[in-house]
């Protein structure tokens, strides 16, 4: 027979240290009970709530209610030496059991001066609390609600910004910069009226001169302050940007702080922390999300300044944009240097045909030795080659900051095409080459368009893709090529559809272009990992291109001279400040080998480990 187990009522207990314990005791009495009137099922449940692990748990829970209640304080601050003491002690007392065992078990090395004992005395040595001057009882009641706050002054900076009110002039937190010391103390507010800092009244002072008195405290920094009645709340989340332009705070007038400024350079990754400011906003450089936030221009600020400069510039014909523009006019303090090619004056000259590489299908697609040879022309004469557009072109070279987010490729997704970027003569082809053959079933070049009649030995589709000048036209008029150009009369350029058919075969597809293109390059389908290929020092460059040979315009190569070396630093350091932001890695090409390794290691994270890339690549709908 199946009946309720009835416990008896009683007065409600509260459930304090104690509560728990004593209505399960009063439980388990009620089941006893049952258990003597035979009922069904009493037997399990009194064996349960006398199971020794739930009484075990009642006395953590038991002790966890008295550790809420009470502080935590040590007994001692100095535990370790108190063990090394009764460590001493024990090798003279008498050997029992029990003396034994506390002996084997101060000894073990977690409890030893490194670790257990030791963590617990530095923690019980700090003080966590600074006891807070007490508050003056000659406060007047007219007085309004006033806060005292006391900080203790480290090496760290405050972490605020003051301004004066000109009309009234109060001294008021202009700004608290996140992550600071200001910040984490909770305490300080933006928009805080400050009536004495250390006992001096700031009322009518200059900001400078509150300054120096807070540089002239030692110690603690007492603030009485009026604190703002309501506290502005940042609501945003986090944003993460790559920026697309450099900034200097100490070269920009504008700036409200230089000295909480933040300086970045093109590509570098900020997470904004704090938008609240329409023009100013908090900023920190990742990886070092640890640091306090700096400020830095708003979108909006800098898009504006943008907008200024282009409508001073003349118009160019033939060019999206192509312009070397700075912020301030005077102290050229920030350099927006953005260039969207498709430039119509010079056509390059493009691809012959591989004198080397004819081993095989993989390795000879795309090797083109006069395309070398042009693109060296063409850096040299400042000269480009047609590259593609991309759709969102006008509107990414007027944002400063591009959105981004980590993406972490699914192993079923494509893989992203890499990129290689240099100065001609550098070693581009050459780790191209190499990657290729040393990695022939995963990794491979797309086969290049050509309007060229084929040679006898050539094979449609393995070095190029022979077609008519009307089907090439007709590509270059949809935009299907990510490089185009001439050469002695003939049109030759690398197709989207060739990258594809790389990437749907599996294989990872690897190409080498000139700067310009990356903006066209830079779409969702393609996912493009750029690595930019950098010369060692001038020396090292004489010392490891001893062997090397540079490709002329003759059928024999020749030597390196002093000036490729100089040119070759001059161009690396021009695509450097020009196209800085679009490069997720950069090699030094000094030791071929190590460059080889160093580019097979780059390539694997590439595609295996999570990157920043804009935000549109995975919100290709959010693309205008
Ligand atoms: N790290 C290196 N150490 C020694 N020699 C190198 C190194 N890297 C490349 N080379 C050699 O330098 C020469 C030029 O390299 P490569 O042809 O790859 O240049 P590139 O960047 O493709 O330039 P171009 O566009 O002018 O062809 C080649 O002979 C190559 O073998």
């Amino acid at each position: 027979m199946i009946r309720s187990i009835e416990v008896e009522p009683s007065a409600p207990t509260a459930l304090n240290e104690n509560g728990l314990s004593t209505i399960l005791a009063m439980v388990v009495e009620g089941v006893r009970l049952s258990v003597s009137r035979d009922i069904n099922g009493a037997d399990l449940l009194y064996s349960l709530l006398n199971a020794p692990w739930l009484q075990s748990l009642l006395k953590v829970y038991a002790c966890l209610q008295q550790y809420l209640t009470r502080r935590a304080t040590p007994f001692l601050p100095s535990a370790s030496a108190l063990s090394q003491e009764v460590i001493s002690d024990l090798r003279t007392a008498s050997p029992s059991p029990e003396v034994k065992e506390l002996h084997r078990l101060l000894r073990k090395p977690h409890m030893q001066a490194s670790a257990l004992l030791s963590a617990h005395d530095t923690v019980a040595q700090k003080d966590y609390e600074p006891i807070l001057p007490p508050l003056p009882d000659n406060l007047p009641d007219e007085e309004e609600a006033m806060r005292i706050v006391c900080l203790v002054k480290n090496k760290q900076t405050l972490g605020a910004t003051i301004k004066r009110n000109e009309v009234t002039g109060e001294i008021v937190v202009a700004r608290v910069i996140h992550g600071g010391l200001a910040d984490r103390s909770g305490l300080l507010y933006a928009g805080d009226k400050l009536v004495e800092v250390n006992g001096v009244a700031v009322h009518g002072l200059e900001p400078e001169q509150v300054i120096q008195v807070l540089a002239r405290s030692a110690g603690n920094i007492v603030f009485k302050l009026v604190p703002i009645s309501d506290r502005p709340v940042n609501t945003q989340t986090m944003l993460y940007v790559r920026a697309m332009t450099n900034y200097c705070p100490q070269q920009d007038p504008a700036i409200p702080c230089a000295d909480a400024g933040m300086t970045f350079q093109k590509g570098d990754i900020l997470e904004i922390v704090d938008q609240t400011d329409a023009h100013w906003w908090q900023a920190r450089k990742l990886p070092n999300t640890s640091s306090c936030a700096g400020l830095i221009p708003s979108s909006s600020l800098l898009k504006r300044k943008q907008r200024e400069i282009w409508w001073s510039q003349p118009l160019q014909p033939h060019e999206c944009i192509k312009s070397t523009i700075f912020f301030s006019e005077e102290d050229d303090m920030i350099t927006i240097d953005e260039r969207c090619v498709e430039t119509g004056r010079s056509s390059m000259l493009y691809a012959m045909e591989s004198f080397n590489c004819m081993h095989n299908n993989c390795v000879s697609a795309g090797f083109r030795r006069s395309m070398r040879l042009c693109r060296r022309k063409s850096q040299g004469s400042q000269q480009s080659c047609y590259t593609r557009c991309a759709s969102s072109c006008s509107s990414s070279v007027a944002s400063p900051y591009e959105d981004v987010v980590r993406y972490h490729r699914h192993p079923e997704d494509g893989h992203r095409l890499i990129v290689l970027v240099g100065s001609s003569g550098v070693g581009v082809n050459e780790l191209r080459k190499r990657l290729i053959e040393i990695n022939p079933k995963n990794v491979q070049g797309p086969v290049p368009h050509t309007t060229r009649p084929s040679k006898s030995y050539e094979e449609v589709g393995r070095e190029y893709h022979f077609v008519s000048k009307e089907t090439f036209e007709h590509m270059v008029y949809n935009h299907r090529f990510l490089e185009y150009g001439e050469y002695k009369r003939h049109l030759y350029g690398t197709s989207i559809e060739s990258i594809n058919a790389v990437l749907q075969s599996g294989k990872i597809c690897i190409i080498d272009m000139e700067p310009q293109g990356l903006q066209g390059v830079r779409t969702h389908e393609l996912k493009p990992f750029i690595i930019f290929i950098k010369p060692p020092s001038s020396n090292r460059m004489r010392e490891t291109r001893k062997n090397a040979q540079i490709i002329t315009d003759y059928y024999v190569n020749r030597p390196f001279k002093d000036e490729d070396f100089q040119e070759m630093e001059e161009n690396t350091k021009k695509m450097e400040a020009q196209y800085r932001q679009f490069f997720d890695h950069v090699i030094v090409n000094e030791n071929l080998q190590d460059s080889c390794v160093q580019l097979l290691s780059t390539v694997r994270r590439a595609q295996d480990e999570p990157q920043w890339v804009p935000a549109t690549w995975l919100r290709p709908a959010a693309q205008s």
